[in-house]
């Protein structure tokens, strides 16, 4: 079979992209410490938020890269520079060669020397990968994970980027591990529309939330169905303590627990304070330290893995690359995707094989807006085509901001329900946009004016 995309609906050469919008989108979270962790104390969940339009063509492609407020003004820049890549460019170009039109944007040769594949620049490339791949959704009538998962491991294959990749995983080797799903793939399909995929909540246990608060959301969050959860550390041992007894004392002491320090501690002050906290059960630590730190985490792992505590991160991890690093060495138990940090579903999907490749369960980051509803798409695909499991695996959710989106998750006793609609799920509400959109959007003025 050719590597090359194929079509299965409509597309035509006329259909050029003739625009490309991005807007500045904040949401003022920090005002009551949602998202609120060791590092970030006062973080406003913003999108830098883009639409794609085509020629001859009503659709339109909608997506959004991720920041805690200010980094906005930096990515919104980043992608005006990309606008000259992508306007102009034909959709069945792009479709039909998605792998080569992805390296475009990350290997510009003037704009790569300030990444490459990293920061800002990296973050611009995931709006507008993550807007193309709704737009496709939108055209084949199909969300995002079944518009993947009906194509072929050859066609899943050539949406990759494979530069760097080779010593660690080969194309075939790749192709080995989807072929094996491939015959199973309806068996999964089926089974996650009735089951759902589990999901953990991280709601309940922001930095900035008082004890009483944190009782009530852990007591909501077992109403709801919850069966895991999230706990932010990493100020001092003392109030950490403090904090776990709290919620421990609400989910019992067998409900799987997991922590997160944001990178707040050196490698050795990660192992002590971790073992300070061993009594709490916690299933994982997430980003002990520097998330670049690989050889830090490995040895932080060697450490903890005695104490029945594992290694997570990812939500700060560059690109393909670096996930290559910390999988190889054994520096991640569990491999934290992020729908806006890597480069779109294309690079996405290369770290999914090499976790494949490696045995090492997929947990996405989705603390963030619009991010819940970016991933579920990432894990269901993850689950039909690529490790055909759910062992071990769960996928973030926090309950923040959903009302803003057209086809908002849908959780139902602690799993995140399939999404239907055609698209990637993160096109925001047009009046959600205009009243939020920084500094001149209605909510930001009447809280800038009463300042
Ligand atoms: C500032 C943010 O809320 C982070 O604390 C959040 O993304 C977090 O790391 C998470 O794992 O959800
Ligand atoms: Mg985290």
């Amino acid at each position: 079979m050719s590597s090359k995309l194929t079509f299965r609906n409509v597309l035509k050469p006329e259909n050029v992209i003739t625009e490309l919008h991005w807007s500045d989108i904040r949401f003022p979270t920090s005002l009551e410490a949602h998202g609120s962790d060791a590092m970030h104390k006062d973080p406003d969940y913003s999108a830098a938020y883009v639409t794609i339009h085509a020629g001859g063509l009503s659709l339109v492609g909608h997506g959004l890269t991720f920041t805690v407020g200010r980094g906005n003004e930096i990515v919104c820049a980043a992608i005006k520079s990309l606008e000259p890549l992508v306007v102009g460019r034909s959709l069945v170009d792009i479709f039909t060669d998605f792998a080569l039109f992805w390296h475009s944007l990350t290997c510009e040769t003037q704009l790569r020397w300030i990444g490459p594949e990293k920061g800002a620049i990296h973050l611009a490339v995931a709006a507008v990968i993550n807007a193309l791949w709704d737009l496709w959704g939108k055209i084949e009538c199909k969300p995002v994970w079944e518009l993947l998962s009906d194509m072929s491991p050859e066609e899943i294959i050539s949406l990759i980027d494979w530069q760097y990749l080779s010593d660690a995983i080969t194309k075939d080797e790749a192709l080995a591990i989807l072929h094996k799903q491939y015959p199973s793939r309806r068996e999964r399909i089926e089974s996650v529309k009735q089951t759902g995929y589990p999901a953990y909540t991280t709601s309940a246990g922001w930095l900035g939330y008082s004890n009483e608060k944190i009782q009530a959301l852990c007591r909501e969050a077992l109403d709801d169905g919850f069966k895991m959860f999230k706990v932010k550390i990493g100020q001092d041992v003392s109030d950490d303590i403090r904090r776990l007894k709290v919620i421990r004392k609400e989910i019992g002491p067998d409900t799987p627990l997991m922590s997160d320090a944001n990178q707040r501690w050196d490698v050795d002050v990660a192992i002590s304070h971790m073992t300070a906290l061993s009594e709490f059960n916690l299933r994982w630590i997430e980003e002990p330290t520097s998330p670049d730190d690989i050889l830090g985490h490995a040895k932080i792992g060697r450490a903890l893995r005695p104490l029945g505590i594992g290694i997570a991160t990812g939500e700060h991890c560059h690109n393909r690359v670096m996930f290559k690093q910390f999988l190889e060495s054994g520096a991640m138990d569990y491999c934290q995707i992020d729908s806006c940090r890597l480069g779109g579903i294309n690079e996405i999907i290369s770290v999914l094989l090499l976790a494949a490749k490696f045995g090492i369960p997929v947990c996405p980051h989705a603390g963030g807006v619009g991010l819940c509803e970016f991933v579920q798409h990432l894990s269901i695909f993850d689950y039909v085509c690529v490790s055909g499991t759910m062992e071990g695996r769960v996928i973030e959710y926090v309950d923040h901001l959903h009302e803003h989106f057209l086809d908002p998750v849908v959780i139902k006793d602690g799993c995140y329900m399939v999404p239907s609609l055609p698209g990637y799920s993160g096109e925001m509400k047009e009046e959600s946009r205009a009243a939020y959109l920084y500094p001149t959007g209605s909510v930001w003025k009447t809280l800038l004016d009463s300042q």
